[in-house]
């Protein structure tokens, strides 16, 4: 079996060995420009399109992450690179789940209990207790609810938050409020305080939490952008912060990256900003979970974690 890898900035040489210890049968080698020889299974990030074009002999591509997002647009602009047939795999979970639940966990609690606020009063040294905000009033409201969505509800749902979810289909997650489709978005949106969007980027999700949204949410809103910079308007976040309809945001995506100097994001008193980790790739558990895939279809069998062209996540 031949593995042919990827990736613009991870240690190379550590997942050619990782891989080769996962998969001892297997010869796996750093794709170079002009390598044609043949390859059963590619592992990449942002793929050269010729890396991948021509090779109908290959049984699987992995996106060495969760979204996949900048692989389709690209097929999009070179629809042969990906040859028919040939399935396209994304990581699930491998360890993004539990940072994913680090992050929002961590961030609501510091809303929930005011710090944003006491940080503001420190600059005035002013010692001023506020009124307790109470769980009940702090619904928090889950755009998306997949492998990451899904775990992050659950852990704040046992902090004992009213939780909720929008998705494409029903779900059912112990404590947490299940709505689905655009029908039901409006009904998600209304008394949501605390809004955590995990949606992919897909051509019915871009531009998502723009101003219509963010006026239907609860007064004092706050909002958490974990999934894709091009899902939320930003000046249309600045003019909700400016009204008061929403009192803090917490980025790590931004439609431009790395976020430009001179955006008004990074001047905002109410805004906190994190550069794109919410949630990386973890190359052992990213491995292991590939090299089972691999193993899986070797046997003939369907694993998870393929992504639907169709759906474009
Ligand atoms: N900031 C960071 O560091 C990272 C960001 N990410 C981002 O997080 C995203 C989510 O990852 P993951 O949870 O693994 O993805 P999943 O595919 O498992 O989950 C996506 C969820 O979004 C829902 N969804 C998709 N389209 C729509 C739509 N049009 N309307 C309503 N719901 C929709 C899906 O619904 P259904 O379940 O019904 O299909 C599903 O619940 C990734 O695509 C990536 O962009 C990922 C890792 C790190
Ligand atoms: O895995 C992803 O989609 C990411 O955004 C990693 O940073």
């Amino acid at each position: 079996m031949d593995i042919i890898f990827h990736h613009p900035t991870f240690d190379t040489q550590f997942w050619l060995d990782g891989m080769q210890q996962q998969l001892p049968g297997a010869t796996v080698r750093q794709w170079h420009p002009g390598d044609n020889q043949p390859a059963d299974y590619a592992l990449v990030w942002h793929p050269p399109v010729e890396m991948l074009s021509g090779r109908r002999e290959l049984k699987g591509v992995f996106a060495l992450g969760a979204g996949v997002d900048s692989i389709l647009s690209k097929l999009q602009a070179h629809p042969d690179m990906l040859p028919d047939g040939v399935p396209l795999f994304r990581l699930e979970d491998t360890g993004m789940a539990l940072q994913m639940q680090e992050y929002a966990v961590s961030q609501v609690l510091h809303w929930f209990r005011r710090f944003d606020d006491y940080q503001a009063l420190k600059q005035q040294a002013k010692w001023q207790p506020l009124e307790d905000y109470r769980r009940e009033d702090f619904t928090i409201g889950l755009l998306g609810a997949g492998v990451l969505g899904g775990k992050v509800a659950e852990s704040l749902a046992a902090w004992g938050f009213p939780v909720r979810c929008w998705s494409r289909s029903k779900k059912n997650y112990p404590g947490v409020t299940s709505y689905a489709g655009t029908e039901e978005l409006s009904a998600f949106l209304n008394g949501t305080r605390v809004l955590i969007n995990l949606l992919p980027n897909t051509p019915q999700t871009v531009g998502i939490i723009n101003s219509q949204l963010l006026e239907q949410l609860a007064d004092e809103a706050f909002i958490m952008n974990l999934a894709r910079g091009v899902h939320l308007v930003e000046n249309d976040l600045l003019a909700a912060l400016e009204s008061g309809k929403v009192k803090g945001a917490m980025l790590d995506v931004f439609a431009k990256e790395p976020l430009p100097a001179n955006s008004p994001l990074w001047k905002h008193p109410r805004i906190a900003i994190t550069p794109h980790l919410a949630a990386v790739t973890r190359p052992l558990e990213a491995m292991e979970y590939i090299a089972k895939t691999i193993r899986e279809i070797e046997k003939g069998e369907s694993p998870s974690g393929q992504v639907s062209l169709h759906n474009g996540y």
